[in-house]
């Protein structure tokens, strides 16, 4: 394929996004609680974080899956309006889930489920063969359905389903954890590799921090609805400032298996619903001070009372 026109603009600007989750008879629950981020053409950001912290329903934001209730989404410099308000599906947004069988229809056979995105992108030239070739799959396997593919096929016909839309952001939610190791680092790359070579950018949302050291530009640690730190992920790696990062990135991994836990942290991740005052994470912070548990350090590149811009 060839590759996309590049631009210098933010191809996603999210700005001061706050979105809440209402269920009648209980309090209301800001998932994302004022979060800005940017991902330009061909950058990968690599959004990382606890558990229930909100980066799913950032990223089904981004797509207009999810309410917003404040802040703003701009893609390609124009509003993402919700579902339900638009004329029709933006496809300049794909998603690629921890779960293929989410996107996936089991009943069809995945060439077809891979031309109705051609057919949407008004892409004649290209095949479902030929996609599931850039994604390492034979092109015979087009006349397969889902469940004859390993999770880690199925997961690469699911990024071959989302490129068929050509789109200019992909967004990967956890599409590794579900994987087996061997094939986490591979797909990962995958989809670094093919969402740079056609000058899309790519948000990698993975609780897996040494494969989004492997493939993310960029990364933003996220904490209780908050991007309490974006850098260079080299330079974070190197000297990580906001003491939940310091922590995220001393992590030990989770017994069960599933994920990681920040090392040397007390307590859990407070309830959504009912967040400390002042600085969100004062209450787990080894460095807390007077001034963290008033005052809320709502600014950026580190949100943290130590790192306050001059
Ligand atoms: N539909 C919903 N209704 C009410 N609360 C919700 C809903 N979806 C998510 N939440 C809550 O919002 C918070 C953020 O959830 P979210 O799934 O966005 O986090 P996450 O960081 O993606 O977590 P995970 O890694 O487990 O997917 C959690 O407290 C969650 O329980």
């Amino acid at each position: 394929m060839t590759p996309l026109p590049t631009t210098t603009a933010p191809l996603l600007a999210v700005d001061d996004l706050v979105v809440e989750h209402r269920t009648p008879g209980r309090p209301s629950v800001r998932a994302v609680a004022g979060a800005s981020l940017r991902v330009g053409p061909g950058e990968v950001v690599g959004l990382v974080g606890e558990s229930g912290c909100g980066k799913s329903t950032l990223a089904r934001a981004v797509c207009g899956l999810g309410p917003v209730s404040a802040g703003s989404i701009t893609f390609e410099g124009e509003p993402v309006m919700p579902l339900g308000l638009r004329k029709r599906r933006h496809t300049g947004v794909q998603m690629v889930f921890q779960d293929p069988y989410t996107s996936l229809n089991p009943r069809r056979r995945v060439g077809d489920q891979i031309a109705d995105g051609l057919r949407t992108a008004g892409d004649t030239a290209t095949s479902p063969a030929d996609l599931l070739e850039r994604v390492g799959l034979p092109r015979e396997f087009a006349g397969r359905h889902p469940h004859e593919f390993s999770g880690g096929q199925r997961q690469r016909v699911a990024i071959a389903r989302a490129l068929a839309a050509r789109p200019r952001l992909l967004i990967g939610d956890e599409p590794i954890s579900a994987l087996d190791a061997s094939a986490q680092a591979q797909v990962a790359r995958l989809m670094r590799d093919l969402a740079v070579e056609s000058g899309a950018g790519l948000l990698f949302i993975s609780h897996d921090l040494s494969v989004v050291r492997l493939i993310a530009d960029r990364v933003a640690v996220m904490y209780l609805g908050r991007i309490v730190e974006v850098g260079r992920t080299e330079e974070v790696w190197a000297e990580p400032r906001h003491p939940y990062t310091k922590a995220l990135l001393a992590a030990i991994p989770h017994p069960d298996g599933m994920g990681v836990l920040p090392a040397e942290l007390p307590g859990d991740v407070p309830d959504p619903a009912a967040p400390p005052a002042g600085c969100r994470f004062h209450p787990r912070c080894p460095l807390v001070m007077d001034r963290c548990r008033e005052e809320d350090p709502a600014f950026g590149p580190v949100a943290c009372w130590l790192h306050e811009p001059k």
